[in-house]
């Protein structure tokens, strides 16, 4: 039977040229509409331009607009849906649909690091890839899948690792999922699956900011104020903080003030390790969360969608804490 994609369109440099000062800016048309569809009689694609934006200007409130149109697509019998993004945000996009979006249908994102004007562009091999994704009978089940540069990586674990690489996109400590070559398809693992929480609005003032040696604690101090919704802190290596914010980081707490822990290392996950002043074991021990396996970006998008949801205190610190939930 014939399939149907939907095809989101939403910017970045997929839908980006280069202009005659060598500047990378976006197209009144978009690149990817010179696409010719390969495979005729057995998809059928409707395509539709939600919004034409560098991703840096994407916010909480775009993703919900994108969750959404899924949602009413997926109420209407869609197969599977492609979404193209700008890279630099994509693995927040990708994480907010996959906790947002039933993961039955096949929700692949993907984009471009070359614009399409420019040498070795590979923004329609990486569109054609992710509907080939998209319309594989593996993709069900697995959550938002985000494909470019031939491999299948998850939304949960995926980040951008280079500013310029066609190679840029990365599953730290676990490596892709899949692989996409001309002919077909391949998966070669399987997910634990997670839950899915709709949510209608999304709060604001979820703030991710960086422990560094001899971190000031103004900053923390800064944000005691009563807008903020949430902290997530990419802490020392195994989830340890200087001991010169403890504290302000207390003043947060006694807020009830949700902080969650993940680690500034590119690979691993913060765990409660360390007893000194400052280290793991106390931190876990004044009420902050560690979030197990997520990097900060995607952490802050948890525990956005968490608020969002009205999980609060202990719920919120269990929805937050398990990578898989
Ligand atoms: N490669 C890209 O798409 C980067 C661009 N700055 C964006 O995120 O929109």
């Amino acid at each position: 039977m014939m399939k149907t994609i939907l095809i989101l369109h939403t910017g970045g440099t997929i839908a980006m040229s280069q202009n005659n000062d060598g500047a990378v800016v976006p197209n009144s048309a978009n690149p990817l509409d010179t696409f010719t569809n390969p495979f005729q009689g057995k998809l059928k694609l409707i395509t539709e331009d939600l919004f034409n934006l560098p991703s840096p200007h994407i916010r909480p409130e775009e993703m919900l607009l994108i969750q959404k149109r899924i949602m009413k697509a997926a109420a209407a019998g869609i197969d599977g849906v492609v979404v193209t993004h700008g890279t630099d945000t994509l693995e927040e996009t990708a994480y907010f649909l996959d906790l947002t979006v039933p993961n039955d249908l096949p929700v692949v994102i993907t984009g471009a690091m070359r614009s399409a004007n420019e040498i070795g562009s590979d923004g329609l091999h990486n569109f054609q890839s992710a509907i080939q994704t998209a319309a594989s009978p593996q993709a069900k089940g697995k959550g938002v899948l985000v494909v470019m540069n031939d491999e299948i990586h998850t939304a949960r674990y995926v980040t951008k690792t280079h500013t310029t690489n066609v190679a840029t996109f990365r599953t730290p400590t676990f490596g892709p999922i899949g692989l996409v070559t001309k002919k077909s398809v391949h998966f070669f693992e399987k997910l634990l699956l997670q839950s899915c929480h709709p949510i209608d609005h999304v709060v604001k003032h979820v703030y991710l900011i960086k422990a560094y040696a001899g971190m000031d604690p103004e900053i923390l101090e800064m944000l005691n104020n009563p807008a903020t919704n949430g902290i997530v802190i990419e802490a020392l290596g195994a989830g340890n903080l200087p001991p010169a914010v403890l504290p302000a980081l207390k003043k947060l707490l006694i807020k009830k003030i949700p902080i969650v822990l993940v680690s500034r290392c590119f690979n691993g996950i913060a765990q409660e390790v360390y007893g000194y002043n400052g280290g793991g074991i106390q931190l876990s021990r004044l009420g902050v969360t560690f979030c197990h396996g997520l990097n900060g970006q995607k952490a802050r998008i948890k525990l956005l969608v968490g608020l969002s949801c009205g999980l609060k205190e202990q719920a919120l610190a269990d929805f937050v804490s398990d990578a898989v939930s």
